[in-house]
């Protein structure tokens, strides 16, 4: 069974836990209590394959999203950046996690090919109030090379299942490529280590 760990990370009210809880539950719960950390357990199947999902919702106040932000790569496989369309304030946060996941990436993994991360934008239902362009979502997600998506976890579970069950694809496959990657260079230097023990020698008798 593979274990599979995503962070929700967003402004304070962009609908982080609206938009987890309604693809947990199909339901969406107007108020949260936001005052703590969640972290979440879920037991699904995709493509046949049964998966143990956890998924942290920070509460935004909290210090513990500052140790996710530092060591991102390190906590979670995958990762969901939540903005509000209404807000352009949490765009713009949205914006500086994007960058703050792309160097933390960079500093841990050099080399590798980037975590998988959604953006949402969420509160498609506030269009009448947009501060954000769906095509300004589509440029940013262009530019960190993630998915976006555009949803109201006010009105819609089946955008949100969908922007879920797409992400843990994507970080089944990057988990599988950095399990590859570790072998190669395992067997890479176990053959340069055999070839030095006995390669040499070989040439001198
Ligand atoms: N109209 C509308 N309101 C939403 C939507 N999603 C969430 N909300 C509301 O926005 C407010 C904040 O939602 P939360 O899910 O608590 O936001 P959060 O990002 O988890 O906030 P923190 O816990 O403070 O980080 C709540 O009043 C929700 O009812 C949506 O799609 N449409």
């Amino acid at each position: 069974m593979n274990d599979i760990k995503l962070a929700l990370l967003g402004s304070p009210g962009a609908g982080k836990s609206a938009v987890l809880v309604r693809f947990l539950t199909r339901r969406f719960i107007g108020e949260y209590a936001s005052n703590s950390n969640s972290l979440y357990h879920k037991r699904l199947s995709i493509d046949g394959r049964q998966l143990n999902l956890e998924v942290f919702d920070p509460c935004s106040q909290s210090s513990e999203v500052q140790c996710i932000l530092q060591e991102p790569l390190l906590w979670a496989d995958g990762f969901v950046v939540v903005y509000n369309i209404s807000d352009r304030a949490s765009f713009i946060n949205a914006n500086n996690i994007l960058m703050q996941i792309r160097e933390a990436r960079m500093d841990n993994c050099k080399g590798e090919v980037e975590v998988p991360v959604v953006l949402v934008g969420n509160k498609q239902d506030l269009c009448h109030v947009r501060q954000v362009l769906e095509d300004e979502g589509l440029c940013l997600a262009q530019e960190y090379h993630c998915h976006f998506q555009e949803v109201s976890a006010a009105e819609s579970y089946q955008d949100i299942a969908n922007l879920f069950t797409q992400l843990i694809r994507q970080v089944m496959e990057h988990l599988k490529y950095r399990a590859d990657r570790r072998r190669y260079s395992g067997s890479k230097s176990m053959a340069k280590l055999i070839n030095n023990m006995f390669g040499k020698r070989r040439k001198s008798v």
